[in-house]
Parts: structure tokens; sequence; C-alpha cells
């Protein structure tokens, strides 16, 4: 049971680029107000990076609440709520700031702020948080608190007169920061006798349990024991355990407006109590749910096959599982002609697609060929429908659509100015248009360019990392669907078109990326004992052929008998390079091979 009033509750989240000090200020938060001790704080270190290592996962805290005694002489509690850090989840940090009523800006005051940062901030802006910057890290020699100051109020236009000097590390300004949060950010409205509204801002599946729904009460009161209703997916439940986050689960009778709390309540799949959703009583429902509720929509899809025909009931299983914990998490079955059965699935973004990937590999051990992600078109047919396409192979016949559009992103990068000149000319490589370039303090600058999404989704990211030596930052956000002459582009093996390799791309564009898709394939297919012959073409039209030579030599020839221990080393370094192989036809394609359109060099 919890008695705290309204008045002395403060929801507040920490907004921070990678790196700037998030967990460290976070742990200070809990260290400082007694919330976890010292001793349990280095051990749950431990273990969580035990977890992370045996499950390659990173195990975040969602949400703490800290009591604290404020210098005014009154108790308050304080609730943390954790915001995902990528642009893939920026739904997920919407809802998380929508929980708040304030949030912690923290910029390490030796870099500055960075586009990632700039993206939360607007987006805690739009829900009205009280925001206090933060300058952390002033204990490093490198230290510039007024540099970034006044750029975080030339950019964000934030006043920063009472920005705080804080080292998360070394424990300074953290007093000053817990009297900030009780003092600035405003209580929770005291909306106690109004109807239950809770909102939905993190959940996950637990084997046990079922779901353990992260949320915040914005009116009324829910009990142990309430059958509740989940307004967006209008399923009902009766909770069987609630509780608060301190930080580890514990258990409470009711939880009342303005508090952070989690509940189970045996539910199957995280889809059904998704991020963004309105929790109300059964009994007594409210009339409208909380605003800002969507789905979460796959923005990127690609093919995953199993190596072995054989293990397509496994990944099955696998990706059923996966769903379970992630809701937006899409797949459906495919067939494709060269790679056989498999599924089409979708993800938020690249990231995403990664960390289901490596799950997919790492705990359910499924040797995978994935195929280049590809973003959703929208096509005109010929009779007025209108169409989206994940998949280019699916793509209709040139004289069969009307048009194609593709979506576009708004991309904003902040970069030393050194750099400018090499990120447009990525930007303009990938189809880009200049929208804003602005100057900041220390010659910083920031970039803003339209671009189409599936220029970004590709290895934009690294290019502009590895161009700017890793100090440019980046953000995307879509902007719509702008029609392009987009062509597809087929490519052959062994006279064959794979259509797991087929992709759509702009018309200018195609002869550059067909060459060089054609020389990337003979690189990085092997030789095998015929001549392999590799076309790129659009419709019927060849535009690029290569092909790479028959294979002469025994491997084993090189060893001259001899040496037993060289010879067994070098067939297993060839078993090892076998396993992501996939058989198109007679021809044996490695993993790679179906990524190389994000291994060009861009210049096409
Ligand atoms: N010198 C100094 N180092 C700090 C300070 N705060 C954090 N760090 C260091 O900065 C690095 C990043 O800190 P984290 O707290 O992990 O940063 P984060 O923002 O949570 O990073 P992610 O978890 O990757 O998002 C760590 O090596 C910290 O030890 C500080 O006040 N001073």
């Amino acid at each position: 049971m919890t008695d705290v009033s309204a008045e002395r509750i403060r929801n507040f989240s920490i907004i921070a680029h990678i790196d700037h000090g998030k967990s460290t200020l976070a742990d200070r938060l809990l260290l400082t107000t007694g919330t976890v001790a010292e001793r349990v704080m280095k051990q749950q270190f431990l273990d969580n990076m035990e977890l992370e290592r045996e499950r390659g996962i990173t195990i975040k805290l969602q949400a703490a609440r800290m009591n604290y005694q404020a210098k005014d002489g009154e108790a308050y509690v304080l609730n943390l709520i954790d915001t995902p850090g990528h642009v893939d989840f920026s739904y997920e940090v919407s809802r998380s700031l929508a929980a708040c009523e304030g949030a912690l800006l923290v910029v390490d005051a030796s870099q500055g702020v960075e586009a990632q940062t700039l993206a939360n901030v607007y987006l805690a802006l739009e829900h009205d948080l009280e925001i206090i910057p933060v300058l952390n890290k002033i204990d490093l020699p490198g230290a510039e608190p007024e540099r970034v100051i006044e750029e975080i109020e030339q950019i964000i236009g934030l006043d920063c007169s009472n920005a705080i000097l804080a080292s998360a590390k070394e424990g300074i300004g953290i007093d000053e920061i817990l009297e900030a949060i009780v003092q600035r950010v405003p209580p929770p409205s005291n909306t106690i006798d109004d109807p239950l509204r809770a909102l939905i801002f993190d959940s996950y599946y637990d084997s046990y349990r079922g779901v353990i729904v992260y949320f915040r009460v914005m009116d009324g009161t829910v009990k142990k024991g309430d059958r509740v209703r989940l307004m967006a997916s209008k399923k009902e439940y009766e909770i069987d355990e609630l509780g608060v986050l301190s930080p580890n689960q514990k258990q409470v009778e009711e939880l009342h407006a303005g508090e952070v709390g989690y509940l189970a309540a045996a539910i199957k799949a995280v889809a059904d109590a998704r991020v963004g959703d309105t929790i109300t009583l059964a009994a007594k429902p409210a009339a409208q749910a909380l605003p800002g509720y969507t789905e979460a929509k796959p923005m990127v899809f690609c093919g995953m096959f199993p190596t072995d025909s054989d293990e397509f009931e496994n990944l099955r299983d696998a990706l059923e599982k996966l769903r379970l914990n992630d809701a937006a998490l899409q797949y459906e079955p495919e067939t494709s002609s060269a790679m056989g059965f498999g599924f089409r699935c979708g993800f938020l973004g690249l990231l995403h697609m990664e960390i289901v990937q490596e799950r997919l590999e790492r705990e359910y051990d499924l040797d995978l060929v994935i195929t280049a992600p590809s973003v959703v078109y929208k096509v005109v047919t010929n009779n007025g429908e209108e169409i989206y396409v994940d998949n280019p192979s699916k793509l209709p016949a040139p004289n069969e659509r009307e048009s194609i559009a593709e979506p576009y992103a708004q991309v904003e990068m902040i970069t030393p100015e050194s750099f400018v000149g090499t990120l447009m000319e990525l930007c303009q490589n990938r189809r880009g248009i200049f929208k804003d370039m602005k100057y900041l303090t220390q010659g910083r600058t920031t970039l803003t360019y339209e671009l189409p999404l599936a220029e970004v989704v590709t290895d934009f990211f690294d290019q502009m990392k590895s161009r700017s030596r890793g100090y440019a930052s980046m953000e995307y956000h879509l902007i719509g669907y702008r029609e392009n002459p987009l062509v597809r582009l087929d490519l052959m093996i062994n006279g064959d078109p794979v259509d797991s390799l087929a992709m759509i791309v702009h018309r200018d564009k195609a002869y550059g990326v067909g060459r060089a898709m054609a020389e990337k394939l003979k690189e990085l297919i092997p030789r095998h004992q015929f001549k392999v012959p590799i076309q790129a073409a659009i419709g019927s039209k060849v535009i690029a052929s290569e092909h790479i030579p028959a294979l002469r030599k025994d491997v084993l020839a090189k060893c001259y008998g001899g040496d037993i221990s060289r010879k067994k080393k070098l067939l297993q370094k060839q078993a090892k390079g076998k396993k992501r192989m996939k058989a198109v036809g007679t021809v044996d394609v490695p993993q790679e091979a179906f990524m190389a359109v994000l291994k060009l060099d861009g210049s096409q």
C-alpha cells in the first residue's frame, strides 16, 4: 500500500546521448537516495553483466522508485523512467516521456549536444516536460561547461542559467540534481477520483508470470485483483500482482494517480499489452483512452531463411517466441525460388533487425541467411489499385504499374565543421536533398537533408561514422512517400534470376549499382568446379555481366601430403566458411553475397 499524495511525487526521465553518463547518473541517484546499497549495486552490476554475456542482450533498468528526504523537510517519491536510446525505438521514447512531468538533459561537458539528444529533447518539449540541463563529467580536464551551455541555449533555445554542473562519476552535483527534481519538476495532477487510466510505457515477457507491464497511473486508482481492460487491444485481465520498482519488484496493494508501477495478469504476449495502450477498469471504464497510442509499424523488411531447410519449423518456433516479447516484430512465411522456405520479417529499423537476427542465432542456435533490407514501396497498379510492396521480387512489372513511391526521411546530423564536406558528399551520393545547415559553437555544425529511407537504412550510419571518424551523430524521422522513377534490378547467377537478390533502385543509379553488384558477387561467391556467370538485368536487358572462373586445383594439394594437422586446419576453416552458405541451384552463395548491396562503396 502506498499512501503518498500526488504533491509529493516527481516523475522524470533522463535524456542523454550514448556514453554521456546516463547509467552512471542513474546509479548515483539510486545510491544517494539509499534505494540501493553500494554493496548490492556492485553485486547487481556483476550479475547483470553475467546475464548480458550469457544472453547477449543488454539488461536495462525500466523504472526505479526512490524515496528522498528533501531540504524542505518533506519526504518525496521520485520515479525515474528510462527511455531507450535508439531512433528505431522513438515511439517507445515518446511513451516513456508521456509518463513524466520532467526530464534531466544530461550532456557531456567535454563533448556537447548530439543529434540523438536533440531528437529526444524535442520529444520532451512536445510533451511539455520541465527540462533540467545537467552538464556531466565536469571532472574531466577537457570539460568546457560554458561552451556546452552556450550550445544548448543556441540549438535548443533552452534557458541554461540554472544548469547543474555535475560529475556522476565523482558524485559532484548529485544533491543539487535531486533538489532540482523536487523543486522544478511539477507534481502530477491529482486526479485520483477520476476513472482509472494508466499508460503502458514498457513491458516484457516472463515465462512464469506472463507479460509484466510497466505503467504510470495517470488518473484514478488501481488495486491488486482488479479486473482491467486494455483500451486499444480491448482485452480484459485480472491483476495477479501489482507492485513498484524499487528498483526490484516489490508488491503493493494499490497505486494511485501519479504513481509508477508494474502489474502481472497472465497476459500471454506483449502484443496484447502494447506500449502506449491505456489500462482502465473493466467495471468502470474511462470514457477516452490516453492520447498518442499508435501501433508500431515495421519500416524495414528482409527475408530470413535457414541455411538448412530442415530448420524451417525451428525458425518458426523461435520467431513465435521472440514475438511474445516484441510487439513490433512481424513475420510471415515466404517461399523463394532460390532460397526455399523462410520468412519475410518486418522491423522498426536496422538496429531492431540486427537484434532479432542476433537473438535467433545465439539464443535459438539457428543458422540463417538473411537478405538485404528493403523499405516498403507504395505502388499504384494499372487498374488504379494502391498496394504496398516490401519485397523487391514482388514489384509489379513496369507495364503493370502506374507509379511507384518510396518513403523519405529527414535526417539531422551534428558534426564538427571539418567533416561537413564529406558528409554532404555522402548525402548527395544517396540522392539527398539539402535542406539546412547551421553553425553552432566551436566549429560544430548541424546538417539537415531529406533522403530516401532506402538509402538511410542501408549503411548510411556506418558511412557517416567512418567519414567523420566517429564524431558525427544523426537522427531521422519519416516525412512521407514521394514518387520516383524506380526500377527493379535483377541478379542472375548461373543463368537463373535469384529472387532474394532483386532490389529496387533509382533508374539513374541502376547501371552503376548493377555493375558494382555483379563485381561484388564475383568477389564473394567462391569458385566452383564449373564456370559461374553472374549478370545484372533490368527487365530483359542485361546491364552487367561477370563470371567466376572454374576451380582447378584441389585446395589440399598445397599441403604436400605430410602435415596432417595443417590439413585438418584447412578443412576446418573451409567447413566454417561453408556454414553460412545457401545453395542457389548448383551454386553455393555465402551470406555476405545477400548483403552485398550494403558493401558497395556508395559512389554508384
Ligand atoms: N570522467 C567522468 N566519466 C564519467 C562520468 N559519468 C560517466 N562517466 C563515464 O562515461 C562512460 C559512459 O557512462 P555511462 O553511464 O555508461 O553512459 P550512458 O549514457 O549510460 O551510456 P549508454 O548506457 O551506452 O547509453 C563510462 O565509462 C563512465 O564511467 C563523469 O561524471 N565523469
